[in-house]
């Protein structure tokens, strides 16, 4: 016991940590980190969850925070050893403006980097996505392709541009001197379509496909595949690449990683049937009479329809021209830097991570949509 006590010194603090992602991220540093003596969550909404965390070993610290707001990052910042920046405005369905998105994403990107220097916080772990990568305006299809992969990456969405201005500036830090003289080390995470218990998507599909009678109809062919990585792997890569920063920085500092697992490569509508099948939904081919650019035409409508009610309400439905885009274009990963890089290995398998989030879905049946 007392072993265990003196190992534990180091303090972590995660940005956004009541969010889908950030949570599992949370939940694994207590489990899967024993040099960790005090966890800050910080989050502009904190999750009520955190107050059973309070009972263990670690310290758990709640901080109710905006990352646009520089005083109150650093204040979070100062005196903690690691960063991991999940903290986001993910918003493909125009939500939010593209003004609050940069102000979130960039500004506050920028504002984490700058605690970081000041407080003289050395290892800084940035959430980023493969969206920083693509699929880009042209819809070219980036097939199992690794981090070294050519492919022109350009975007107009303020959502990928706002990762992709961020994921650069946190690479640009890595060597920054920060306070103490010693420099920064950064590196950045970038997740496919991440999945499991707590995502919100599946739940709207779910809740829909419950609305329709139990069936959901295919607008997407099945031959486009989507890249998809379980919620528990990414928060894994995330612990470790944490650790192994601090002990092998000149390796990890400056780069970029994509996050993967044993998910297999389906259509985006496919792989969701994976788990909503067994919750009892099915997949209805409608490819005879729902065709693409009816499809366009629809999102089309939607995008018209969001700008005509803006004074009005917020209409923001899944389909709009964008997430069309997205979802009917291929973008897979295949690659073994991480485990090259820092020893990843997926934490739980294809098998596992199925389960466990069928096991969610069925117990968001019943929950109000
Ligand atoms: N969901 C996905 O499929 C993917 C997500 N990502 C990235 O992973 C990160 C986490 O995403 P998710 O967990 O899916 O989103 P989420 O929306 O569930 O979590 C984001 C968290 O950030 C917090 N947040 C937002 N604005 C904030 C602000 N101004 N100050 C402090 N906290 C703020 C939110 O309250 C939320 O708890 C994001 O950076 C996102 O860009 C990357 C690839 C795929
Ligand atoms: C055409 C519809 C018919 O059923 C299906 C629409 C699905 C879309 C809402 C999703 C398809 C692909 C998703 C995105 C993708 O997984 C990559 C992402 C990475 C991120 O960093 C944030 C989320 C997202 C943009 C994700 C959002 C939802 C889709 C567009």
């Amino acid at each position: 016991m007392a072993e265990a006590t003196e190992i534990r010194k180091l303090v972590y603090l995660v940005t956004g940590g009541c969010g889908f992602l950030g949570e599992h991220v949370v939940r694994m540093l207590l489990q899967r980190e024993p040099r960790l003596s005090e966890l800050r969550v910080f989050d502009l909404h904190l999750g009520p969850w955190l107050e059973e965390l309070k009972t263990g070993p670690v310290r758990v610290t709640a901080i109710q925070g905006d990352v646009t707001q520089a005083h109150e990052v650093a204040a979070a910042v100062a005196g903690a050893h690691v960063v991991i920046h999940t903290a986001g405005l993910v918003d493909v369905f125009g939500r939010a403006s593209p003004e609050t998105i940069y102000e979130v994403n960039v500004q506050g990107t920028k504002n984490v980097i700058e605690a970081c220097v000041q407080t003289g916080t050395r290892f800084l772990v940035y959430t980023s996505s493969m969206e920083v990568v693509g699929p880009n305006i042209k819809g070219h299809p980036f097939y199992r392709g690794n981090e070294d992969t050519p492919y022109e990456a350009v975007h107009k969405h303020p959502y990928p541009c706002s990762k992709a201005q961020a994921e650069q500036l946190v690479l640009e830090a890595n060597g920054r001197e920060v306070h103490g003289g010693l420099p920064l080390v950064t590196c950045a995470l970038r997740p496919t379509g991440i999945y499991g218990e707590g995502h919100q998507i599946m739940r709207d599909f779910y809740h829909q496909g419950l609305r329709l009678g139990g069936r959901l109809f295919r607008a997407i062919p099945a031959s486009v595949e989507h890249g998809r990585v379980y919620v528990g792997n990414v928060a894994w890569m995330h612990v470790l690449v944490a650790r192994e920063l601090q002990r092998q920085a000149a390796l990890l500092g400056g780069q970029v990683y994509f996050c993967y697992d044993e998910s297999p490569y389906k259509s985006y509508e496919d792989f969701n049937m994976e788990f909503l099948g067994p919750c009892g939904l099915r997949l209805v081919e409608t490819r005879l009479l729902v065709p693409y650019w009816l499809l366009m035409l629809l999102a089309a409508l939607n995008a018209l329809l969001q700008w005509l009610l803006r004074p009005l309400l917020l209409y923001a439905p899944l389909l709009n021209p964008y997430t069309l885009a997205v979802a009917n274009t291929t973008f897979t990963v295949s690659t073994d830097k991480a485990r090259r890089h820092f020893g990843y290995e997926p934490l739980f398998s294809w098998e596992d991570s199925r389960s466990r989030t069928i096991r969610w879905v069925r117990a968001v049946e019943g929950s109000a949509p």
